[in-house]
């Protein structure tokens, strides 16, 4: 096992996550629908407890796991989940308000992001996290980057397509869009970007104030 097996394993194995946690990944897992690990829903809740957010949209939510870890760093933002699974929404709200989340503060909104993202009030978000659509990720990042407020950060899952993106032999056309938009925003300076490489990658972007 390399090094960096290891730790992951070493991180993954102490995370702690609730009954409720463990219930909607199991459900998850049961749908085939694949949840973040326990490591990146730990960090996203970091992330969202550090930089304090109070404004959260979460992209392609599932029944929540991602969700629920979010809520967990900042347990009275309002997260915006959109999910074009109904479906799906109501059991990731069941979930959160089992969690404790006031109901005033889930929007839960199903349908397509590319209907709904445009109508989001511009800079009005702390937090912008895309799920795997990888088909659609450079449309949904535009959209992100006119959401997100300055000094905040939009987080892509998945964003490595799992271990493609740094195969060179992968030249599928998501694959090769991927690296083409990776390489576009390192030279934005008006964007931080970071690659942490666990869970088939998490690009992390935050504009800068
Ligand atoms: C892999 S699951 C979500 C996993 C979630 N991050 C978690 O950890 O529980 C992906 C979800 O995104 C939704 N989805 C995929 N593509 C979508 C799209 N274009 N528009 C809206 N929802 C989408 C699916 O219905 C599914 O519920």
């Amino acid at each position: 096992m390399s090094e960096l097996d290891r730790n992951a394993r070493f991180i993954e194995e102490r995370i702690d996550e609730s009954d409720i946690q463990r219930d909607a990944r199991q459900h998850a897992l049961e749908l085939g629908l694949r949840p973040v690990s326990a490591a990146t829903g730990a960090h996203l809740a970091f992330l969202a407890a550090a930089s304090g957010a109070r404004t959260i949209i979460e992209v392609g939510t599932g029944v929540g796991v991602t969700s629920l870890w979010l809520r967990r760093g900042a347990p009275t933002a309002t997260l915006t989940a959109i999910d074009d699974e109904p479906e799906h929404l109501a059991l990731a709200k069941r979930s959160l308000l089992s969690q404790g989340a006031r109901p005033a503060t889930l929007r839960m909104i199903p349908g397509r992001p590319a209907d709904l993202l445009p109508r989001m009030t511009e800079a009005g978000y702390d937090l912008v996290v895309l799920g795997d659509d990888l088909a659609h990720v450079a449309a949904h990042l535009q959209h992100a980057l006119r959401l997100v407020r300055p000094g905040g950060t939009i987080v892509v899952l998945n964003a490595l397509n799992g271990g493609r993106v740094s195969d060179p032999a992968r030249r599928d056309p998501i694959t090769s869009g991927i690296r083409a938009l990776l390489r576009e925003f390192e030279l934005q300076p008006d964007l931080a970007l970071s690659v942490l490489p666990g869970d088939g990658g998490l690009l992390q972007i935050t504009k800068r104030a």
